[in-house]
């Protein structure tokens, strides 16, 4: 489903990825953990084509491919212009791919119905009926049909990141990506996001690849954990093993501080 095969990322002179080689097959959970700046979020960022790899002479900088799907993408020559095909090369395999930020993302000037709706018709071709409809079930799933017609601003956080959560889920993506969403929440406003996710991950298929320092939450959901350090994966596996039994120093280390938190 997921193939990263010796990734190098740099910026500028910072090895953020070094050699990274994993796999994550269709229906995993797999939680990222590891401290600030462990490269968790540009692996992420590379899946959503947020960010790239730009392999060059120098064996050094950038290089490796990322598949999804058996897809290699998110390799692009530097200063290559995008041409047409492979922008639509890219788009389709980018479609398969929904992401949920830290900071909710949501368009301000919209209502809530509208911001869930956008995508589907402008990127898969739905009708406004079409999208409204799917739009719809998506909200009723996390809990949102009372706001449809409200704007971003008169919900709360928790609230708008459930639309944010509606809106990647109404791409129908195979995989969906979690990257910290409930860091900028209240305390008292994170358990509602939590269960929505725990629902979606009860109720589907879907692949996820998440980045979160809610322990419990990562040991219900996922089916696998890896820590990184510097770019590398330091250890991995099953949660209850990661999280009751680390083996690596720097796993136990980093684990001992969340916790402390
Ligand atoms: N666009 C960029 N330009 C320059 N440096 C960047 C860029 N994006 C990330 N970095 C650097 O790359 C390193 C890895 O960042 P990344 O966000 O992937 O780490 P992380 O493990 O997700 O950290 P955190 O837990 O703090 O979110 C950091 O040192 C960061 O400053």
């Amino acid at each position: 489903m997921i193939k990263f095969d010796r990734v190098v990322k740099q910026f500028g002179d910072l090895t953020v990825l070094n050699q990274l080689s994993f796999d994550v097959d269709p229906g995993e959970r797999v939680t990222l953990i590891g401290p600030s700046g462990s490269g968790k979020t540009t692996i992420l960022r590379l899946l959503m084509t947020l960010e790239h790899v730009t392999p060059q002479r120098d064996p050094k900088s950038d290089g490796g491919v990322i598949y999804v799907e058996g897809k290699p993408f998110s390799h692009m020559p530097k200063g290559d212009k995008l041409v047409p095909a492979k922008e639509r090369y890219l788009r389709q395999v980018r479609k398969k791919v929904g992401m949920v930020f830290q900071q909710f993302n949501l368009f301000p000037n919209m209502k809530v119905l509208r911001n869930v709706t956008e995508g589907p018709v402008h990127a898969l071709g739905l009708s406004r009926d079409e999208a409204a409809e799917k739009a719809k079930s998506l909200l009723e799933l996390v809990g949102l049909s009372d706001k449809l017609d409200n704007y971003p601003s008169q919900l709360s956080g928790g609230q708008q990141q459930r639309v944010a959560i509606a809106r990647a889920l109404a791409m129908s993506p195979d995989i969906l990506l979690l990257d910290e969403v409930t860091s900028a929440l209240d305390p008292e406003l994170v358990a509602d996001v939590l269960a929505v996710l725990r629902d979606i991950a009860n109720s589907t298929s879907i692949t996820m690849l998440l980045v979160t320092h809610e322990m419990s939450f990562a040991r219900d959901v996922s089916n696998r954990v890896m820590m990184f350090d510097r770019g590398v994966i330091v250890e991995e596996g099953g949660p209850d093993q990661m999280f009751s039994d680390p083996q690596e120093a720097r796993t136990q280390d980093f684990l001992k501080a969340v916790l402390a938190d």
